[in-house]
C-alpha cells in the first residue's frame, strides 16, 4: 500500500475507522482517561456499546457511499477501540506509530494486517520518550500543526498526550516541513476546560477555512497565530458548548464533502452555506468518550 496524507481535506481513498465492538464494561471512574467519560460514568449514562456500534456503522455507511476503502481493527475482547486516530499517523508515505497512553497500547496490535500492507521502510516509531498521539498531528502542505503541552506538570496530565520531545522529533524527521506547535489547555476533571487533543479545539476545512475554539489554546499568541495564518474570514469560532460536544471533531472525505454530526446545527447550517455537502451521521453516544468524527479515523491514502 502507498500512503499519502498530506492535509486534512484531499480526496479521501483509504482509513481506517475504529470499531466499537466488544468495547468492555463501563469503566470504574479511575479507568477513564479523559474527563468527559468520567462525567457519564458517575451520571450513569455511559454509553452502551450497541448504540455505539449503529453510531460507527452509519460512518461506514457513508464511507460505502464515496468509495473509500475501508479497513476496521481486529477485535481485542473488552477493550476500547473506537478512536483509531490516535494510535498512529501518516504524512507524506511514512506510517509512524504513536507512542500514546500505556492504557491504549494495545490498539495498535488490532490493526497489523493494515500495517503488515506498508513497506517496512516507511514505518517509523519515535524515541520511547516523544509522547505523542494522532488526534494532536495535524499536516497542512509544508506545516506540520502539533497539539501539546509543555509544563512542568505535564506528568499529573492523563489528558497531556504529546510532549516536546514529540514535537521535536516530528521536526527531525521532517526537516523540509515546518513543525508549529501549540500547547493546549489541559484538565483531568473538567471536560469544558479541557483540550484533549489538537482536534478537540481546531481543524482545517475545505480548501483554506478552519474550525476553532479560542478557550482550547493556553497561549492566545498561538491561538492567534493560527487565525492569522488562515485569515479572520475564513475562521470559524466554535462556543465553550460547541468545543464540548465536539464541534470541531468532524471528518473531511474531500475539499467539498464532510462527515458531521446530526445535532451541530449552527455548524452543518454554517457549512452548508459555505457549499459543503454534509454528510450527518448520530454521534452524540461516542461523543461521551471526548471524542468523534476525526477521532474515530485514521486516514491512510489521500489523493
Ligand atoms: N483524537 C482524539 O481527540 N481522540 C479522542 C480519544 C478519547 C479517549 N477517551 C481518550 O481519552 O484517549
Amino acid at each position: 500500500m502507498r500512503l499519502h496524507i498530506n492535509n486534512e481535506t484531499s480526496k479521501l481513498q483509504a482509513v481506517i475507522l475504529g470499531i466499537a465492538t466488544s468495547n468492555g464494561p463501563i469503566p470504574t471512574l479511575d479507568e477513564a482517561y479523559d474527563p468527559k467519560s468520567k462525567e457519564y460514568i458517575k451520571a450513569g449514562t455511559y454509553p452502551s456499546e450497541e448504540d455505539m456500534v449503529e453510531e460507527m456503522e452509519a460512518v461506514a455507511k457513508v464511507f460505502e457511499k464515496y468509495d473509500v476503502q475501508v479497513f476496521r481493527p481486529k477485535i481485542i475482547e473488552d477493550y476500547n477501540q473506537i478512536f483509531a486516530r490516535d494510535i498512529a499517523f501518516v504524512i507524506e508515505d511514512k506510517f509512524i506509530k504513536s507512542n500514546i497512553l500505556p492504557d491504549r497500547e494495545k490498539e495498535i496490535d488490532a490493526i497489523k494486517h493494515v500495517i503488515d500492507q506498508i513497506d517496512p521502510v516507511n514505518i517509523i516509531r519515535l524515541p520511547e520518550e516523544a509522547h505523542i498521539e494522532g488526534g494532536d498531528v495535524m499536516p497542512y502542505g509544508d506545516y506540520i500543526f502539533v497539539g501539546t503541552y509543555k509544563g512542568q506538570d505535564y506528568p499529573n496530565f492523563i489528558t497531556a498526550r504529546t510532549n516536546i520531545q514529540a514535537v521535536n522529533a516530528l521536526q527531525d524527521l521532517f526537516p523540509k516541513k515546518k513543525v508549529v506547535s501549540f500547547s493546549l489547555k489541559k484538565s483531568n476533571s473538567i471536560a469544558r476546560e479541557n483540550a484533549l487533543h489538537l482536534d478537540c479545539c481546531f481543524q482545517p476545512v475545505g480548501k483554506d477555512q478552519a474550525i476553532i475554539y479560542k478557550e482550547g489554546f493556553l497561549i492566545e499568541e498561538e491561538y492567534n497565530w493560527l487565525v492569522n495564518f488562515f485569515g479572520k474570514d475564513k475562521i470559524y469560532e466554535i462556543t465553550r458548548d460547541e468545543m464540548y460536544h465536539m464541534n470541531s471533531n468532524i471528518f473531511s472525505i474531500s475539499e467539498k464533502v464532510v462527515i458531521s454530526e446530526t445535532n451541530f446545527k449552527r455548524l452543518n447550517a454554517w457549512l452548508r452555506n459555505e457549499g459543503y455537502t454534509v454528510e450527518e451521521v448520530p454521534y452524540a453516544e461516542i461523543s461521551k468518550q471526548e471524542g468523534l468524527l476525526r477521532c474515530s479515523t485514521l486516514p491512510l491514502i489521500r489523493e
